[in-house]
């Protein structure tokens, strides 16, 4: 028998359907809808397309969003500045700023300089710590959203072996901590992993974040295992994940597609963050 598609776009759909509800019950109580600030720097089309879907997501379930689209050399200073206008703004409930940024401005700066409560990326040290101590934070969304997935297929996750692919801080390091989390017994691949099979063959449930298309292969996968593919890559044209999906399809009992899968469930994620950031300071 082979496998059964977890449809992460129409799991992100009924997600925006409930949190559009959400919303407008929220604006009648508080007159005020969330704000997200989106700021992105520079010219990478990818990232322009990315948030231009954050964009239409937003306008969809009624997130007043605002974005920032500035010339590539932008300095540090000047994203630094508005950064700090956001964070003051009352009408602004999350910011994100899009990632990867031109060179000369630091991640780590950047991301330090937003507030915690604001942060629905769920990249600034407070969170990450919180989602490392177990404390309730914001989650980054790609992880968020890998584990919604995996629940949406009402297969336990606790007491089962978990294989993460990729140690990112946005998406492997934080993915594993939450499948930890859940109870699963979790081991982080890499790159310099030497036994890559033999990991992912014992896994009961994959996640792949490593960019590499067709690194996971039908031969490594147990039987009714789950994978879920967060890669990002592009073959003879086309956008594909880590996962060879015809063949590993065949031998999983859940598996996410790309496109269609963990990408749609990040802005739903992103979505669900700034509501949440919305209701803790105004109800
Ligand atoms: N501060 C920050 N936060 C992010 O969350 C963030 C970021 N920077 N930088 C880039 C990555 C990537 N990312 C994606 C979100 C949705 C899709 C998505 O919806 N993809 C569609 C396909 C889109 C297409 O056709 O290319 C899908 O998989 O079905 C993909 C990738 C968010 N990121």
């Amino acid at each position: 028998m082979s496998g059964k598609i977890i449809d992460g776009k129409e799991i992100a759909n009924s997600i925006h359907e409930s949190l559009k509800n959400e919303i407008e019950e929220l604006k009648s109580k508080t007159d005020k809808v969330p704000g997200l600030a989106v700021i992105l720097v520079g010219d990478d089309k990818a990232s322009h397309k990315y948030v231009s879907m954050k964009e239409k997501a937003c306008k969809k379930v009624g997130i007043n969003s605002v974005v920032y689209r500035l010339d590539a050399n932008t300095t540090e200073e000047e994203v630094l500045e508005l950064i700090d206008k956001l964070n003051k703004d009352e009408d602004i409930n999350g910011i994100l700023v899009q990632l990867p940024l031109p060179n000369g401005i630091g991640e780590k700066k950047i991301n330090a300089n937003i507030l915690p409560s604001k942060d629905v990326d769920g990249f600034h040290a407070v969170n990450t710590g919180k989602l490392f101590l177990g404390e309730e934070g914001f989650l980054p969304c790609t992880p968020k959203g890998i584990i919604k997935l995996i629940k949406s297929t009402d297969i336990e996750i606790e007491g089962k072996n978990a294989v993460v692919i990729g140690r990112s801080n946005i998406v492997g390091k934080p993915t594993a901590l939450l499948l930890l989390r859940e109870n699963a017994t979790v081991t982080i691949c890499h790159s310099r992993t030497r036994n890559l099979e033999e990991h992912i063959r014992n896994a009961d449930i994959i996640v792949s974040a490593a960019g590499v298309a067709d690194l996971v292969t039908e031969t490594m996968v147990k039987d009714k295992a789950i994978v879920i593919d967060a890669g990002i890559n592009f073959k003879d044209g086309k956008l594909v994940g880590d996962v060879d999906y015809i063949n590993v399809k065949k031998k999983a009992s859940w598996i996410t597609p790309v496109p269609g899968g963990v990408g749609p469930m990040t802005i739903a994620m992103l979505l669900e963050n700034t509501v949440e950031a919305f209701k803790k300071k105004w109800s």
